[in-house]
This record gives structure tokens, sequence and C-alpha cells, in this order.
């Protein structure tokens, strides 16, 4: 999958799938916030929207179609398996966060860091916290991502075919901080380029799943445990989420859950 993705961002082609505007399962970008934020980092992404419904073949490029069309199966099975045990260890029946769609749909982002050539004043990808459910991250052996655990930054190592598993916001939300999605970033480097592929796991942006509302999972809350949490549709999540990368800048004080808690 590395391979694959490298190719694409390194072919001629790539030009043909560069949009900024949503509305297409496949687009080809850098940064999803430029033109909005005052520093871009430094990355391409090809973003491929694989589930509830996937594109046709030919309308992802073909450097890398029959990859990812494998790679999104697989990761697909893996992340339901992931929210059965998720459940479980919540005190939960294994089905539970899948009935409530939290892995529904999947939007792998395949990000391309190229060599930088003044990384100390640049970033990779900017501190942020998924605003999802469930990530799970493939990287190659280059390293530079970090998590943040009581206030220092933590080199997460690169472990080759070693999958990492992110919990969002969302996840956060409605295990009523059972669970913690958790602060990172990506330094930039002057060697690259670094691949990544981040499986995002979220509702799908069907009409029906749009208004359903997320809030603490019943179970979770008690006397003891009052919810923590408003409750919110996914799209309300992510306007917030979006205005505070867009209209503030400052994802890295905050992650935008802040706003939700009661
Ligand atoms: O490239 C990475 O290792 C992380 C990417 C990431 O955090 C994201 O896509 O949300
Ligand atoms: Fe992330």
């Amino acid at each position: 999958m590395i391979g694959g993705v490298r190719r694409f961002h390194e072919s001629e082609g790539r030009r043909d799938w560069y949009m900024r505007e949503k509305g297409r399962k496949v687009l080809y970008f850098s940064n999803f916030n430029l033109f909005k934020v005052a520093a871009a980092d430094w990355r391409d992404t090809l973003v491929c929207e694989m589930a509830p419904s996937p594109p046709e073949p030919q309308e992802l490029p073909e450097s890398c179609r029959d990859i990812v069309i494998e790679f999104s199966e697989r990761v697909h099975n893996l992340g339901m398996a992931l929210l059965e045990l998720l459940s479980e260890a919540l005190g939960l029946k294994p089905s539970h966060l899948k009935d409530m769609h939290c892995g529904e749909g999947l939007v792998l982002l395949c990000h391309y860091y190229p060599p930088c050539p003044d990384p100390e004043r640049a970033m990779g990808c900017s501190t942020h916290n998924d605003g999802n459910f469930l990530t799970i991250l493939l990287q190659d052996q280059l390293g530079g991502l970090q998590f943040r655990h009581e206030d220092q930054w933590v080199n997460v190592p690169s472990q080759k075919g070693a999958l990492l598993v992110n919990l969002g916001d969302l996840m956060q939300l409605i295990s009523n901080d059972k669970f913690k999605s958790v602060s990172h970033r990506v330094l930039a480097k002057a060697t690259g380029p670094r691949i990544s592929v981040a499986s995002f796991f979220r509702t799908s942006f069907g009409i029906e799943q749009a208004s359903k509302l997320y809030r603490p999972i019943e179970e979770l809350v008690s006397e003891e445990h009052p919810p923590l949490y408003q409750e919110t549709t996914v799209p309300g999540y992510l306007a917030s989420y979006y205005a505070k990368v867009w209209e503030e800048n400052r994802l890295d004080t905050d992650s935008p859950l802040a706003s939700f808690r009661l």
C-alpha cells in the first residue's frame, strides 16, 4: 500500500486528480485548509472515500487502484473487529459501536510528505485530534509522528508492517471519556518522502446518518458518571471542528471537543 501511494504521488497523472472542492469520492490536494490558515503543512494527500459506497474502480487512479481496493477491504474488516473489541472493553455487547454506525464510513487519507528544505520552520502535519471515531494508521519507516502525553511530545516508533490505532474525538464523546482521543502531529523532515495512510472510520454522510444524534452511551452514564458532553450530529461536530481549524487556526490549544463539554 505504501508503494502504491508513493507511485500515485510521484506519477505525472496525479494532477488529473487534483481538486479542492468536495463532491467527488477521490480527491488529490495539498492541505485541506490551504488558503484558510497562515501556514501550510508540508504534505500532499490523496483522499479516497471507500465506504459505505465505494467509487467505481475507474474513479480511482490507476497507479494505486488495485491496492487501494484491496487495502480498504482489509482495513474495513479490521476496523469492524476493533469496534467489537472496543464495545466489549466498554462492557457493551460486541455489536454496539457497529450498530451505532461508528464504522459505516471509511475514508483513506493517503499522505505524502516530501523532503522539506527547512524542517525547523515547517510542520508535516499540525497538531490535531482526529474528528472521527477510530483511525488505523499505516506509516513507513521514516518516523516523525508524535503524540502528546502529559504535555510532552512522545515519538511514535515506526515499525515495518505495524498498524497504529488511534481513537478520535467522537469516540471520546460517546464513551463519556472512558476512551480518550489523543493530540498528535507529524514533524517535517529533510529526508523523505514519508508516506502514511490514515484510515478514518466515521458515519456515512447519507441523509439518515447526518441527522443522527450522538451523545454519551446510555449504559455508560449513571448518577455517579453523569454525561460529560452534549449531544451532536457528526456534521454538527465537524462544523465546529473545521470552524476551529479555519477561523481560529488554533487546534493545538484545545480539541474542538471542549466546546461540547457540559
Ligand atoms: O501521517 C501520519 O502519520 C498522521 C496523519 C494524521 O494524523 C491524520 O491524517 O489525521
Ligand atoms: Fe490525525
